[in-house]
């Protein structure tokens, strides 16, 4: 018990020591500025409680035995005011007013940080589950580095403010500062015994929540209502909504129960705390041992201590909620393989091997250790050479590319691009050599000419390529069909007016993309599966243009699409089972032969209108 609150003290540090760092790095004049202010204004009223009392002893003789001019006592009354509203100064400057006023610089700041970060994470760390939860979960407390600031600050302010009037109670009586001092630990063990409590029970809430708000959309989301509808499911999603929502409801009751017990405590805390201070006090007024002035004094004090004391819980639980979101993103930040923006600049920019572009020894490849997709591949393909990967579905094609651009590292073995190891190269060096067409391609929330143009990013705005890109990849109709042509947005859940693409039209798009850029190195991994059997040809006719000569890898389920290349290296099994050209693997008379004899056969059918296999067609 004692060790697990050790270990989580430490975290709280570690975390509190990384989030400064952040935001010092972020902005620290903002920093600075905000916690010399609030510290400034939180010991003013200790100051001008001190003076309070000459003031008050001043105005008091002047008023009831006309001590003194007007004239003598103006100076005490301006004081009094300037007391008053310094006081009132120091109050407004709350959590939240904080909060508000370093929101731009920290919680922004901090979404740019993610935003960069996640650039740099390894891709095969972030295919994995627990990473992904960990990086919601890291991406989702943007607000974190502002709750440390903001309540830091607030914190720092009401620690310098207590510490003051404590200073000021001691100069008055021992007794009300002893008091004071009991009153104040009190408070703090009570909110720190709370917090950690309302914390556990939000943890949880949170992801209640989410499980919640997922059921709830499935039901009301255009892209799922159709299989709710259709296959009647929405009552069993129903259900799962009502469990989820029902735990939220207990959740909530726990945690407003448990902040009600803290505010109950902590005000009739206080409430004993005031009447104890005035009984005292009167006693000693009573008896000759205090003037009305410290009387006053008193009872001024103990308001501010109060008011002090009581935003305390609140700070410190921000602050508490704060660093337990720093912590999760510095752990997930520190224990995630990132490329150090340092390294790059002693990395490669250049080639090693010009004879083979890639160079495949031993490797093994798994989503988990578990169960290898590739297992102990070995092959090489030369500059100039175009190759064709073919295999049956999920035998690991596209998975196979994603490793040969380095974007998964594999499980073990290695994987050479230009005679070196992706990790050896700087982050551009792939991008400046391999054109890329994925299968699970992506549009962006960008206009139609942009979703083409950044598959150039230099040429984004150069309209000649990107309609001569669109020409090549199918997609040229599109520019009239649309309202705006080029200029017209693509998706609807960010506009209103976005064109929804068919998933054709949505694949030409993607492949003009990929006809816009002008690499060494061409990649397609099935350009045409959502073609018609016409714009397929097309498709086809266009990339054997484009590939001309350069290095290029295609993948594809239609065989005559494979035939484009000059070697066909077939998938099976984990593994390589086939290597060479269209001849000699027919020849073999294995996997791939009869991959294409089965294809030939339902196209010869299909041109007989008989849907039946035919026997002994072939090549
Ligand atoms: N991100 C992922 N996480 C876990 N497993 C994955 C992931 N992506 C693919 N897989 C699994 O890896 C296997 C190979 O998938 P891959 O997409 O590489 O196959 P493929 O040969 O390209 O298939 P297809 O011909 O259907 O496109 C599949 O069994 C799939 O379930």
């Amino acid at each position: 018990m004692a060790a697990k609150k050790t270990y989580k003290m430490k975290n709280k540090l570690k975390a509190a020591q990384w989030g400064i760092k952040l935001a010092w790095k972020i902005d620290k004049k903002m920093f600075l500025f905000w916690t010399v202010l609030s510290v400034g204004l939180a010991v003013l009223p200790a100051v001008a409680l001190h003076y309070n009392r000459s003031i008050i002893a001043n105005l008091s003789a002047f008023l009831s035995s006309g001590t003194g001019t007007f004239a003598s006592v103006m100076p005490d009354i301006v004081m009094l005011g300037l007391i008053l509203t310094i006081s009132g100064l120091s109050a407004r400057l709350n959590d939240d007013l904080l909060y508000m006023m370093m929101y731009d610089s920290y919680y922004l700041g901090l979404e740019e940080v993610m935003m960069d970060s996640a650039q740099r994470i390894d891709l095969t760390e972030m295919v994995k589950k627990d990473v992904r939860d960990d990086y919601f979960s890291a991406i989702s407390r943007c607000g974190s580095l502002t709750d440390l600031t903001s309540s830091g600050c607030a914190l720092l302010a009401k620690l310098a403010s207590i510490v003051s009037l404590l200073a000021v109670a001691f100069s008055a009586s021992k007794f009300i500062f002893v008091m004071a001092a009991v009153y104040i630990v009190v408070v703090i063990f009570l909110n720190s015994a709370f917090s950690g409590k309302v914390r556990t029970v939000w943890k949880e809430l949170r992801e209640m929540l989410r499980r919640a708000d997922y059921f709830e959309k499935l039901t009301q989301t255009g892209d799922t209502a159709k299989e709710t509808r259709i296959f009647g499911s929405a009552e069993q999603i129903k259900a799962d909504w009502e469990k989820a929502y029902r735990q939220i409801e207990q959740s909530e009751v726990r945690r407003t129960f448990g902040i009600a017990q803290l505010t109950f405590l902590s005000k009739a805390g206080f409430y004993l705390f005031m009447v104890l201070m005035i009984v005292y006090s009167l006693f000693q007024v009573a008896g000759g041992k205090m003037g009305p002035d410290v009387l006053l004094m008193i009872f001024t004090l103990c308001l501010h201590i109060s008011e002090a004391v009581s935003t305390v819980p609140r700070s410190y639980q921000q602050l508490d909620y704060g660093l337990y979101g720093l912590d999760i993103q510095r752990r997930f930040f520190e224990n995630t393989k990132a490329v150090d923006p340092k390294e790059e600049q002693h990395k490669a920019n250049t080639a090693l091997d010009d004879e083979h572009c890639f160079e495949v020894n031993g490797m093994t490849f798994g989503y988990s250790e578990a169960k290898p997709i590739l297992k102990d591949l070995n092959f090489k393909i030369k500059y100039g050479e175009t190759v064709a990967l073919v295999g049956g579905n999920g035998c690991g094609k596209t998975t196979l590319i994603k490793v040969l651009l380095g974007l998964y590292r594999p499980t073990s073995g290695e994987v050479k691009f230009m005679g070196r190891p992706h990790i050896d190269y700087r982050k551009h060096f792939m991008m400046d050599k391999v054109g890329v067409f994925f299968q699970d391609f992506y549009l962006f929330h960008l206009t139609l000419g942009e979703n083409v143009g950044i598959g150039n990013i230099k040429e984004v705005g150069n309209e000649r390529m990107i309609r001569s890109a669109m020409e090549k990849g199918g997609a040229a109709k599109l520019i009239n069909k649309l309202r705006q042509g080029l200029g017209h947005r693509l998706g609807k859940q960010v506009y209103k007016d976005g064109a929804v693409l068919s998933g054709g039209e949505g694949q030409r798009v993607a492949v003009s993309r990929t006809h816009m850029s002008d690499k060494d190195v061409m990649i397609f991994d099935e350009p045409a599966s959502m073609l018609d059997p016409i714009a397929e040809m097309e498709q086809f006719f266009h990339i054997k243009q484009k590939l001309g000569g350069r290095t290029s890898i295609l993948v594809s389920h239609r065989i005559g699409f494979a035939r484009l290349a000059d070697r066909i290296l077939v998938l099976d099994g984990a593994t390589i089972v086939e290597d060479g050209t269209h001849d000699d693997l027919m020849k073999r008379s294995g996997v791939y032969a009869k991959l294409f004899r089965e294809q030939a056969q339902w196209y010869d059918n299909e041109t007989s209108g008989d849907l039946r296999p035919a026997a002994g067609t072939g090549q």
